[in-house]
């Protein structure tokens, strides 16, 4: 005859608990099939180190899978209903197994339960509210960092766009040789900062390309930075009116429409020239830029600067000039990179508003 152990029930609308009363319980084998449950084990229970087994009929099917867990005093077993709902007793039998009883410590009558379930509903949707709140708190505080950045861009860009333009219709032509030396210190600080692009992109801050806006802000600074920056020669040349000039252009419509467009907002005139103006410019702009390297490979060769020094055996070292034509080539990639990426976001942009408007 087979030794059964003492049972222990509870119920919820979707489990079935059951603890069974054997410590130091070891292969234990449950089974459970349509709305019949099978237990074997070996442990200590009331008839001390024995086999212990015992089965179930369920009042109603439950499902197949099974979660038993056994500590030192007890082993633990949930089994999910088949159908979510309250059973008035547990076995299909009116008359229930003189080994099974309620499990006082985890009883709950079915209001209770319902009471159970509403409150965990209430603390799940608390918890919701208040991830909604921090998301929220996240993005207004994203959108302000957005927001700032943009203008203070826009600022200083439309200050040298305008700056340059009054001074070309006071001056006219002789506006374009001293371009550096009253634009270049707005130029470095807004260029400096467009490095908050690159970082942006990479951590996703906007939807913008990695690849696209570091061939932007590096193309840039090099300009900026190597060719105008460190040669004192290129200072009064014409190109550095045409560079800033193209660059500017663009920026002045660019950042207006990303501030609208933290809002939610759009400007359709603005949205079309943000998407429009690039493709005459980027090619004027590319080409201002080569311009510019070109006129600067004879000055680097001359003073020497920036060269790379040669051991003896080798020659004395090589010229900048040398990097310069490597950036003309990688310039003409970027070129095609960027044309190319601006040529998607254009066509993803007039696709997605035509498609709104059907
Ligand atoms: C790997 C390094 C190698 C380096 C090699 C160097 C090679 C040198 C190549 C040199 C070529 C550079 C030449 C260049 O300097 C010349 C000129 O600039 S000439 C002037 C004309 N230029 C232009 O027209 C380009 C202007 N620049 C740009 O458009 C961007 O910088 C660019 C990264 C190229 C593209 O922009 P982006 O990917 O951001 O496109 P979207 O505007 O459509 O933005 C995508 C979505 O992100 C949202 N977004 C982006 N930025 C912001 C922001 N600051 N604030 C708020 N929202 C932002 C935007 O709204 C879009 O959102 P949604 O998708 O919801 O519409």
């Amino acid at each position: 005859m087979p030794l059964t152990p003492l049972v222990y029930w509870a119920q919820r609308h979707e489990d079935i608990y059951l603890r069974v009363e054997l410590t130091d319980a070891q292969d234990i084998d449950v089974h459970v099939h349509e709305n019949f449950l099978q237990f074997k084990a070996q442990g200590h229970g009331a008839k001390g180190q024995n086999e212990y087994e015992f089965s179930l009929e369920f009042l109603s099917p439950v499902k197949p899978e099974v979660i038993h867990r056994s500590t030192q005093r007890q082993v633990s077993i949930t089994v999910k209903k088949g159908q979510h709902g309250w059973w008035e007793r547990l076995t299909l039998k009116e008359r229930k197994p003189v080994f099974l009883a309620p499990d006082f410590d985890r009883w709950l009558d079915e209001s209770d339960a319902e009471m159970e379930i509403r409150e965990k509903e209430e603390k799940k949707n608390r918890l919701k509210a208040s991830r909604h709140k921090e998301e929220e708190g996240f993005i207004s505080l994203k959108t302000a960092f957005l927001f700032v950045y943009n203008l203070v861009q826009f600022l200083g860009f439309s200050w040298i766009f305008v700056n340059m333009t009054v001074r070309l219709f006071i001056f006219g032509q002789d506006s374009l040789y001293d371009t550096f030396h009253t634009i270049s210190d707005v130029m470095f600080f807004c260029q400096i900062l467009a490095a908050v692009e690159v970082l942006n992109a990479a951590f996703g801050v906007v939807h913008s390309g990695v690849i696209p806006s570091l061939i932007q802000v590096v193309g840039r600074n090099f300009v900026l930075f190597i060719i105008f920056g460190s040669l004192e020669e290129m200072h009064n040349r014409p190109v550095v009116f045409f560079v800033f000039y193209l660059w500017s252009a663009i920026e002045i419509v660019r950042y207006p429409f990303y501030m609208l467009g933290c809002f939610n907002t759009e400007w359709k005139t603005l949205t079309w020239l943000r998407y429009t103006i690039w493709i005459p410019l980027y090619p004027l702009g590319v080409l201002a830029e080569a311009v510019a390297v070109i006129q600067s490979i004879p000055i680097f060769d001359e003073t020497k600067l920036f060269s790379i020094p040669l051991p003896k055996a080798l020659g004395t070292s090589i010229s900048f000039s040398f990097v310069l034509y490597i950036y003309l080539v990688l310039m003409f990639l970027g070129l095609l990179i960027n044309f190319r990426h601006l040529y998607k976001q254009r066509k993803r942009r007039f696709r997605t508003k035509k498609r709104k408007a059907n």
